[in-house]
């Protein structure tokens, strides 16, 4: 940045009185001679500020137009391959792994080195680097502070919530009971069955009694959106949780990376095997009894490589199943205790009428009802109103051809 010039000196020139007169006219000719200099270096100086004023505004507008741009319209995740001269860069492209040469603002080209992760928009210009948070959240991370599902919101897996307090919390909430008893607690825990039955719940719950912070990843979204990352952003799940301590880790749909190998021969094969190393080294690397556990769910657990089941890995395993005629019932009153709800709604009866619902078509069938009182312009739900949902929800299963979830056990 250049320096700003030197203010001149306001001339001065000491005039002898008694000087003839002659003599003073020069003195004072030279006087004028230096006031005038002073005065066209001071509408230089004059002119440079004009100028640098307007290059300040423009940039000043310029960055308006690119904050604007930045916070208008979507952007893509790529990673910096190269950084080359005259401010060129190749990018990859996530999801699609495409390879293009573009142009970066020099004020953007400082920053970047090859591995970074930045964000493009649709003519690929790179918009902005991606600093460890903004990133993983771009990522499909779901971070919470505190989630507020609580063990109440929760029913019918009474045996499981017992389970998972065990496994999971109380090594956060007393850690000197193992330590005192010389025993560790398990590392990481499998919650299995089939989808909706409160896994993530329960791992969400947790978080809440123990005031800790729920990060959630996707097995899933992992080998999908980010094909050759997958082991960059487990280490990034766990540097995250370490920031963030106490945490819990929630590993939904596990079995996106930790596939039987004889299951997977597709060319990500190698990929999906990577990601699941980094995650079993992670897990191994790290203080069971510390601030972060590790929750992790499937519904297809016949489908898992056995490697994560063993000890000092997934090692505590609960089942959590579809509720029994019990459950469900517990279920329609927890969904329930919101609604303005008639007298006459029988939730034995309902319970009965649902034999092979989930806990979250539980919940949907509860609303489905409240929207039948909506229509018939009533603001209380009436046992009729969960009845026409019902078959409501039955007809729409018979025409859904192939409605079977997908799920299976050991
Ligand atoms: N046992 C339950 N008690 C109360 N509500 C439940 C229960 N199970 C599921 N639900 C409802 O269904 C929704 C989805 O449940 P959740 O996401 O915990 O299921 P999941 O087992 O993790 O499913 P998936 O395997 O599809 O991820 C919850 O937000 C909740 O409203």
């Amino acid at each position: 940045m250049s320096r700003s010039p030197s203010i001149p000196d306001r001339p001065h020139r000491d005039i002898d009185p008694d000087l003839p007169d002659d003599e003073r006219l020069e003195a004072l000719r030279d006087h004028y001679q230096d006031l005038v200099d002073v005065n066209e270096q001071l509408s230089e100086q004059l002119d440079d500020a004009d100028e640098r004023r307007e290059q300040l505004r423009e940039r000043v507008d310029r960055i308006e137009r690119e904050n604007e741009t930045l916070k208008s319209s979507s952007l893509y995740i790529a990673t910096v391959e190269d950084v080359l001269e005259n401010e060129e860069v190749i990018v990859k492209q996530h999801g699609n792994n495409q390879e293009v040469l573009t142009d970066v603002s020099p004020r953007i080209v400082e920053q970047i080195e090859p591995g970074d992760r930045v964000a493009v928009n649709d003519s690929f210009a790179i918009q902005t680097v991606l600093n460890a948070e903004t990133d993983a959240r771009a990522q499909s991370m779901e971070i919470t502070e505190r989630p507020e599902v609580t063990y109440a919101d929760i029913g019918g897996i009474d045996e499981q919530v017992r389970e998972v307090r065990e496994a999971v919390e109380q090594p956060l909430a007393e850690p000197e009971l193992f330590t005192e008893v010389g025993i560790e607690p398990p590392s990481g825990v499998l919650l299995y069955g089939p989808p909706g039955t409160g896994k993530t719940m329960l791992a969400k719950a947790v978080a809440n009694e123990t005031d800790a912070t729920f990060i959630k990843m996707a097995g899933s979204e992992l080998v999908r959106k980010f094909i050759g990352e997958g082991s960059r952003l487990v280490r990034d799940l766990f540097e995250m949780a370490r920031e963030r301590e106490p945490a819990i880790i929630f590993i939904d749909e596990i079995d996106a990376i930790a596939t039987r190998r004889s299951e997977s021969k597709t060319s990500g094969d190698a990929e999906v095997q990577r990601t699941m190393m980094q995650l079993l080294s992670e897990m191994d690397g790290f203080e069971a009894r510390g601030e972060i556990r590790i929750i992790a769910a499937t519904n297809r657990f016949d489908m898992l490589d056995r490697a994560i089941l063993r000890p000092g890995r997934f090692d505590r395993l609960i089942e959590v199943p579809e509720p029994d005629r019990d459950g469900r019932e517990q279920i329609l009153e927890i969904h329930t205790r919101g609604m303005n709800v008639a007298d006459d709604v029988d939730f034995a009866a309902l319970a009965d009428d649902t034999e092979g619902y989930s806990g979250a078509e539980i919940e949907s069938l509860s609303t489905e009802a409240g929207m039948f009182a909506i229509r018939n312009d009533r603001n209380e739900v009436t046992h009729q109103d969960f009845v026409e949902a019902l078959e409501k929800i039955e007809e729409d299963d018979s025409s859904d051809v192939i409605s079977s979830p997908g799920y299976f056990y050991q």
